[in-house]
């Protein structure tokens, strides 16, 4: 480009001129040569008309060869020079930018078209005048001296300087360009070409950007809600004031710090969720509630909109997000919620908050078939209270008994208060008959407990009324209806009672106070008697020991099964005695049956779970084994797989310190519980009991000889032996022995005996 306009420089200044004047000194040299020789020939000849006539000749040559030498010399001279001219001039056509060329005063030369536009003027009016006429360097850092003395480039080149400045447009303000000034040389001499660009719609979409980002920024700055950039990791690259006071961080603190570490524990999930989500650029926007972890340790509400940016490849680059602390509107509409569910003066659930357990109750029990309990307790004689001590008392009786039951059940159940001196009590894990008694009973201690009041001690008592789902009712109000029938029932029948809706089971609640009033008896009156169940070798048919089995002779109710008063046992604590007590008499009469029977006799003793995390067990243990004498790996203990997997590691450490003495242990029921075969593997036993529910089964059900095999196949992989109980039959016992169970105990080998008859039938 420089060098094009080099040239056209060259020959705009030269052309013309020059190839005339070629042309006239040819014609003219020719002409005064001829005119010469034509002039002088005369005189050497002395004939004048000679010299006319070589005179005309001479002019006439002239004028015959001026065309040749035009068309041949400056024809194609000038025509070169002109195709050279029109090119230089279409480059400055074509030119998007302004060009102008001036000298090193400062006189514009050349002005293209593009700067006619740019500036306002023609080519003839700024040519010839100071190049400062259209450029005004004044604030702009532009200044003459900066570039005159510029000095060309090495071998002719030019060097460059490049400025943003301010051009002048006629009768206009002035106007912002972008300048490039080059110098370099034209037919020897220094010349300026500058090359200008109006940046006018630049400069405004700079100030526009520049204005948006102040406008940004300050609101950002200022805003009364918290705000945050972070980048496509999670982590915070700036904040604003309230968002630090909202999190109580200074800006430096929480500057890197990824998101999910200032999210409450149970957010962080959905908090991760977004980012991943965002990360694969499945979202775009996140708006929702979440609690922060403040500073100080406390848990802030916030209400977030956060919106990802994305680059043109679709990665995601950094998001904005709003914060707005809700913290007071959450604790408001929490303390909100709290008084709509519950009773002001007792602060238990109210009818409200009862209903909707209740609904979710009714759900899960209609899933797992389990029975509910609703016990409808009503004070006896309150009015009294009230009447004769004042309302004052009354509120303070009641604030005591909502506390008492409060304080009496379990985190899954549910005490409310219905109004008056009425509660509900909701019992939800599956419950029985005994067990709502249980819990009827000890309410109805509690209650009766003294109690201070008015300054009095005042001693009450209650009535209760207790429905069951489903047998009394399918919805909360028919179980409190029913629920009320038999509380008015127990008011009519003397008070300080409970009463069932349905009779029968009022009957069956008499049968089991007996039985429990009756088992501290038991204890005392050796009213238990440990059966015996022969436990064989299935291959040879021997006897390796037997289970220990617990009975107890009423004296008015006769041979009670285990089954109706273990877990009533169970319930009182009472069991831990019972079970020591059986754990001793199996141990005393297993170590009499060993010289009986000249061989060593294992004996398996039933452990409850009450007795199995009873904190002297491995003392009770140990004793017995000493009293008795017996050899410890002669005793078996027996844990069904529930008891074990209510806690596994504490289970783990009791069998450890039993197996270190030498005791045995096998899993009892095994396949009806839940068993992780993960703990199987970490459990120290010696043998699984396969259920007798499995083992009846074999011979008719593929799917229980199934289950019993692969029992057989685990056990033995494990190095476990396995007994299968309750085989009542030889088809059963062949199935046994065909998948290579080792022992076996049930009826059609020998029944629970005495040990007089087990002795009887046993050691002949
Ligand atoms: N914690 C304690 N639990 C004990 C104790 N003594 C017994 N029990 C548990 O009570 C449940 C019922 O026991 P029981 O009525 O004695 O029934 C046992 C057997 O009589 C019965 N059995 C044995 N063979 C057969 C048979 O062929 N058919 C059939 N229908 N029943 C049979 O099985 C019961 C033995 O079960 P298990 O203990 O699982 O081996 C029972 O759960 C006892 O565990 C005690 O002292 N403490």
């Amino acid at each position: 480009m420089k060098q094009t306009l080099h040239k056209f420089q060259r020959l705009q200044d030269q052309t013309g001129l020059a190839y005339v004047l070629v042309i006239a000194m040819l014609l003219g040299t020719i002409f005064a040569a001829e005119f010469l020789v034509m002039y002088l020939l005369p005189f050497i000849v002395g004939n004048k008309s000679v010299f006319v006539a070589n005179l005309l000749d001479a002019a006439l040559l002239s004028l015959v060869s001026a065309p040749f030498v035009w068309l041949l010399v400056a024809m194609p001279l000038r025509k070169a020079a002109l195709s050279e001219k029109n090119r230089g001039d279409a480059i400055l056509r074509s030119v998007a930018d302004g060009v102008m060329i001036f000298d090193k005063e400062g006189v514009i030369r050349t002005f293209n078209s593009v700067s006619e536009k740019m500036f306002g003027y023609t080519e003839a009016e700024v040519v010839g005048q100071q190049f400062s006429f259209l450029v005004k360097p004044e604030g702009t850092g532009w200044d003459q001296d900066d570039f005159l003395p510029l000095p060309s480039g090495p071998r002719g080149g030019s060097e460059r300087i490049c400025y943003e400045t301010l051009g002048w447009r006629r009768g206009e303000d002035p106007f912002p360009i972008e300048l490039s000034i080059s110098r370099t040389r034209l037919d020897g001499q220094p010349v300026f070409i500058g090359i200008a660009r109006d940046i006018t719609e630049r400069k405004q979409a700079d100030a526009a950007l520049r204005r948006s980002e102040e406008r940004f920024r300050s609101i950002f700055e200022h805003a009364v809600a918290g705000m945050n950039t972070m980048d496509s990791q999670g982590r915070l690259v700036q904040v604003n004031d309230a968002f630090c006071r909202f999190l109580g961080y200074s800006g430096d603190e929480l500057q890197g710090v990824a998101i999910e570490d200032l999210t409450h524990p149970e957010d962080r999930a959905e908090t991760c969720e977004a980012l991943r989500d965002a990360a694969a650029g499945l979202r775009q926007v996140f708006n929702g509630e979440k609690r922060y972890l403040h500073k100080d340790g406390s848990t802030v509400w916030g209400h977030i909109s956060r919106a990802w940016v994305f680059d043109d490849e679709g990665r995601q680059t950094y998001s904005i997000g709003l914060v707005q602390d809700i913290t007071e509107r959450k604790r408001a509409s929490e303390e909100l919620d709290y008084l709509t569910h519950h009773d002001p003066l007792t602060l238990l659930p109210n009818r409200r908050l009862l209903n909707d357990r209740m609904v979710h109750a009714l759900a899960r029990a209609k899933r797992s078939g389990n029975q509910l309990a609703l016990l409808h307790l009503d004070l006896d004689r309150f009015k009294v209270i009230n009447d004769s001590l004042g309302l004052e008392c009354g509120d303070q009786v009641l604030r005591e008994m909502g506390s008492r039951l409060n304080s009496m059940i379990r985190t899954a159940d549910t005490v409310a208060r219905l109004g008056g001196d009425e509660f509900v009590v909701l019992l939800e894990e599956d419950c029985d008959v005994q067990k709502a008694a249980i819990v009827a009973q000890k309410i109805l201690a509690e209650i009766a407990a003294p109690l201070s009041a008015g300054g009095q001690t005042l001693v009450l008592t209650a009535s209760l009324g207790i429905s069951f789902y489903p047998s009394d009712g399918g919805t909360l109000e028919e179980l409190l209806k029913s629920a009320e029938k038999a509380m008015y029932r127990a008011k009519e029948e003397g008070r300080n009672t409970y009463r069932f809706y349905t009779a029968g089971m009022n009957a069956r609640s008499r049968e089991l106070l007996l039985l429990e009033g009756g088992l501290r008896q038991a204890l005392d009156q050796d009213e238990f008697i440990v059966y015996y169940q022969p436990q064989f070798d299935l291959l040879s048919g021997a006897l390796v020991g037997s289970e220990a089995l617990l009975r107890w002779q009423h004296p008015q109710l006769g041979m009670i099964s285990p089954l109706d008063f273990i877990p009533m046992a169970e319930e009182t604590g009472l069991i831990v005695a019972i079970g020591n007590w059986v754990l001793k008499s199996a141990c005393l009469q297993n170590q009499l049956w060993q010289e009986r029977a000249g061989r060593p006799l294992q004996v398996a003793v039933n452990m409850s779970a009450r007795q199995f995390r009873h904190a002297d067990l491995l003392q009770d243990v140990v004793a017995a084994l000493q009293e008795s004498g017996l050899s410890p790996d002669l005793l078996e203990l027996e844990i069904t797989e529930s008891i074990l997997m209510a806690d596994v590691e504490q289970a783990i450490e009791v069998m450890r310190q039993l197996t270190v003495q030498g005791i045995h242990f096998a899993i009892d029921d095994f396949g009806t519980g839940y068993s992780s075969l993960n703990y199987l593997r970490r459990f120290p036993i010696s043998n699984l009991k396969i259920d007798r529910s499995f083992v009846q089964d074999v011979t008719t059900d593929p799917n229980a000889a199934a289950i019993a095999q692969s029992i057989v196949m685990l056990a033995h992989n494990l190095n476990l032996q396995v007994v299968a109980e309750g085989v009542e039959t030889a088809e059963q016992a062949d199935f046994l022995r065909s998948v290579g169970c080792n022992l076996v105990q049930g009826f059609f080998f020998g029944r629970p005996a005495s040990a007089v008859e087990f002795e009887r039938l046993y050691f002949k």
